[in-house]
């Protein structure tokens, strides 16, 4: 006996519907679903056999929640149905924890009304682009624009480091990465690195009329290659607007945690963090972020997005490098080994404040210079011992960085001198995460123009600087009181250490030890953000 038809009004009574059907489970012949779909929702009730009333558990999904949806034949000819499958990735309860997370859910309905399978495609058709084009309207738009805005058909140089991380870059792409991009159809090619600066090659000479975006599944070196390929082409200026991404795939992941930050989401573990950075990434909302320029004592100029760091940080982060297959755990180990072995770094620290720098910190340390008598190039040219762990490419493009003195000149007059000359860390953040799990930079966003600049005075226990670090896990360290610790809002800063051999490190990469200088370029490249 044919089911009588539900009423769409109980289903959905408050909002208007668009479409309305009643299908079978992908997976259950025996399973009748009635689907309703909404300016906003999709909603899903089970019909209970054998008389067709409605079952008590209804879902409704948020198409904001909702990455993609299509319509498919299975290749078997006895089958004259056809399916539609709609993908979402809510935000969820974990297992076993109060906080949440986006998790996938898939729900995929037959068509079976008639006997025939065009018609029944044609249906399945009608429902995935309905849902598509309501997915579209809701895409979230604040200050960015959308990439499927931007170009179209939006297609993706996707370029992987198998070495990231604990090596696993690759088995992530054919998993949960390739299927999400499946789900949301973007089109991408994939690039596996083969050696280091390789990605940096491959983007300096693509031709970038090909590729909508460029996205790496790795950790932020890789991206660090890319950024710093693009400010290499002669054509810098276009080439650095093309839409960049990011998946997690590395150890660190400071700029994946970052973006999920801003997203709101609570910190999250790196498989969770990998499908957050998933869902933003098939959204594909486009905004500016801020780049850093940063010049070292050899003259050599490259581009940061995320961290300069010198001092106890600095050597955490090179030091922890042989604990690479832990995972993130590798900064908590090399933090306690380093704690172990606390020293002083000696060196000047000067910088040029923001205008809006509040006295947020835990106490004002600087006086202002009136011209310092120390030049760059003078403590440039007293340390010899260059550490070259990192062969710079010098990069010859990119914007003029008018707010730094020349290299062999004191700092102009309007900038700050650190009256202290020994430092337990330095620590340069444009980006809110230091790590998955250490909020650095708490109040940083991605486009503000600004460098949160953090350093420690050297006479800090252990213990006090183990306790900032903890804060830290959840970005309260700046509110600990702690007089050692001193936090500015600054557009531009120099570092001269006094030593001749020690570590700096760019991106969470050592570079050239020396004298730097770095200026904020306010949103000069483009993420792809949530
Ligand atoms: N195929 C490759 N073999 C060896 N090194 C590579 C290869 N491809 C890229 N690299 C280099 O590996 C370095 C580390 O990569 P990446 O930063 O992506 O991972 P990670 O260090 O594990 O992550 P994180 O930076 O988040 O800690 C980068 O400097 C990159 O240039």
């Amino acid at each position: 006996m044919e089911p009588k038809k539900v009423d769409p009004s109980l289903i959905n009574d408050s909002s208007q519907v668009v479409l309305y059907g009643e299908f079978f489970a992908a997976d259950n012949p025996k399973v009748k679903f009635v689907v309703s779909l909404t300016e906003t929702d999709l909603a899903v009730q089970k019909l209970l056999a054998p008389s067709p009333v409605l079952g008590r558990s209804r879902q409704t999904f948020n198409l904001k929640d909702c990455v993609g949806a299509r319509s498919y034949r299975e290749d078997d000819n006895e089958d004259s149905g056809a399916y539609f499958s709609v993908y979402f990735y809510p935000l969820k309860k974990r297992w076993m924890s109060t906080g949440v997370s986006r998790q996938r859910v898939e729900q995929c309905f037959q068509i079976a009304s008639v006997q025939d399978p065009r018609a029944n495609l044609e249906e399945a058709d009608k429902w995935a682009r309905a849902i598509q084009q309501r997915m579209g309207l809701l895409q979230p738009s604040r200050d960015g624009v959308l990439l499927s805005e931007v170009r179209r058909p939006c297609r993706v140089m996707l370029l992987v480091n198998p070495q990231s991380g604990k090596g696993q870059a690759l088995a992530l792409y054919n998993g949960p990465v390739q299927r999400m991009l499946h789900e949301a159809g973007v089109p991408h090619t994939l690039f596996i690195t083969e050696r280091k600066n390789h990605a940096r090659e491959l983007v300096r000479e693509a031709d970038l009329s090909q590729w909508d975006a460029l996205v790496i599944i790795s950790g932020d070196g890789l991206l660090y290659e890319v950024v710093n390929g693009l400010l290499e082409r002669e054509d810098w200026e276009q080439a650095i607007h093309t839409p960049l991404g990011i998946l997690p795939g590395g150890s660190g992941n400071a700029l994946a945690a970052s973006i999920h930050h801003y997203s709101g989401g609570p910190l999250v573990s790196s498989e969770e963090l990998l499908v957050s950075c998933g869902f933003i990434l098939c959204k594909g909302l486009v905004s500016r972020m801020d780049l850093t320029s940063v010049h070292l004592g050899s003259g050599q100029r490259l581009f940061s997005f995320l961290s300069l760091a010198w001092g106890f940080v600095a050597d955490v982060d090179v030091e922890s490098e042989k604990y690479r297959h832990v995972g993130a755990a590798r900064f908590t180990v090399g933090t306690l080994v380093r704690l172990a072995s606390l020293r002083v770094y000696r060196g000047r620290l000067s910088y040029l404040p923001a205008d809006d720098d509040g006295d947020t910190g835990a106490e004002r340390g600087a006086i202002p210079t009136g011209g310092g008598d120390h030049t760059f190039r003078n403590t440039c040219s007293s340390n010899n011992g260059l550490n070259t762990k990192r062969r710079e490419t010098p990069s010859l493009y990119g914007p003029a960085d008018s707010l730094l003195p020349p290299a062999d000149g004191p700092v102009p007059g309007d900038w700050a001198v650190v009256p202290e000359e020994d430092f337990v860390l330095m620590l340069a953040m444009y980006q809110s995460c230091l790590a998955e799990d250490l909020l650095g930079a708490p109040n940083a966003a991605l486009d503000q123009g600004v460098i949160h600049l953090m350093y420690v005075k050297a006479g800090i226990s252990r213990a006090s600087l183990l306790k900032l670090f903890l804060a830290m896990e959840k970005g309260t360290h700046l509110a600990t009181g702690c007089p050692h610790l001193v936090y500015r809002r600054v557009r531009a800063l120099r570092l001269e250490p006094y030593a001749a051999k020690g570590l700096i490190t760019v991106d969470g990469e050592a570079v050239e030890y020396g004298p730097v200088q770095a200026q904020v370029h306010r949103g000069l490249a483009r993420m792809i953000t949530g």
